[in-house]
């Protein structure tokens, strides 16, 4: 990145907006210390097994539910069994402030109630092929979180994991969020930059996603 030109927000759809640098670095070194916590347990940070018998080549861990292809369930039935850990409060606010800068409406962001933190971890190699977050029974927007190195997202259309997409550079510290008209659209991560995120962030090398879900499960 050219730090002196400033990267625009931009919303490459209905209900998906991109504000690039939403984390200053102490909130970007809280974030990977959190993770870093929770990729220790109780449910280890993991390569997701897919069920037709491959894994993800992300590395994954949940707070407040766990999420397995293609559903959600409090412990860790896939792993060791043990439950997630909780959901925490903080983790929520942020959660509300995201939705509210991004859509620019602190009304919209009040009853945003976040239950579920995915943290996905991605080698040099690792990608995510395109696909919709639908195993929520929410319609809730997904606020989605970035640190280390630079990526290419790639966010599409609800209807086919094709054309026609936008291709989004995520930079450290960058919010996408998606709600709306959005919420349903096929996303995926085609490349990782390597080398191109900053140590200070307190995560070497890599790149750190969250995504922040409302499950709409009950308890
Ligand atoms: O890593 C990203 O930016 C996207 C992750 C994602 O789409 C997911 O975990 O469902
Ligand atoms: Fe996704």
């Amino acid at each position: 990145m050219n730090a002196l030109l400033p990267r625009p927000r931009s919303s490459p759809a209905p209900g998906a907006v991109h504000v690039p640098g939403w984390l200053d670095l102490d909130r970007q070194r809280e974030l990977v210390a959190a993770c870093r916590e929770w990729a220790r347990g109780p449910v280890p940070m993991r390569h997701t097994r897919l069920p037709r018998g491959g894994v993800m080549s992300v590395q994954s861990v949940c707070v407040g539910w766990h999420w397995r292809p293609y559903s959600y369930s409090r412990t860790a039935l896939d792993v060791n069994g043990a439950r997630v850990a909780d959901f925490p409060s903080w983790l929520a606010e942020l959660g509300r402030a995201a939705v509210a800068d991004a859509y620019r409406d602190p009304a919209a962001s009040a009853a945003y109630a976040p239950d579920t933190a995915l943290v996905n971890f991605y080698g040099a190699d690792a990608v995510m092929g395109m696909h919709q977050d639908r195993d929520e029974r929410s319609d809730a927007p997904v606020v989605s979180l970035s640190i280390g190195d630079t990526c290419v997202f790639r966010f599409g259309n609800t209807r086919t994991r094709t054309k026609p997409y936008t291709d989004v550079e995520l930079e450290s510290g960058d919010l996408f969020v998606f709600g709306g008209a959005s919420r349903h659209a096929y996303h995926g991560v085609p490349r990782v930059r390597p080398r191109t995120g900053d140590p200070a962030t307190g995560l070497a090398a890599g790149r750190l996603n969250l995504t922040l879900r409302t499950t709409g499960l009950p308890g």
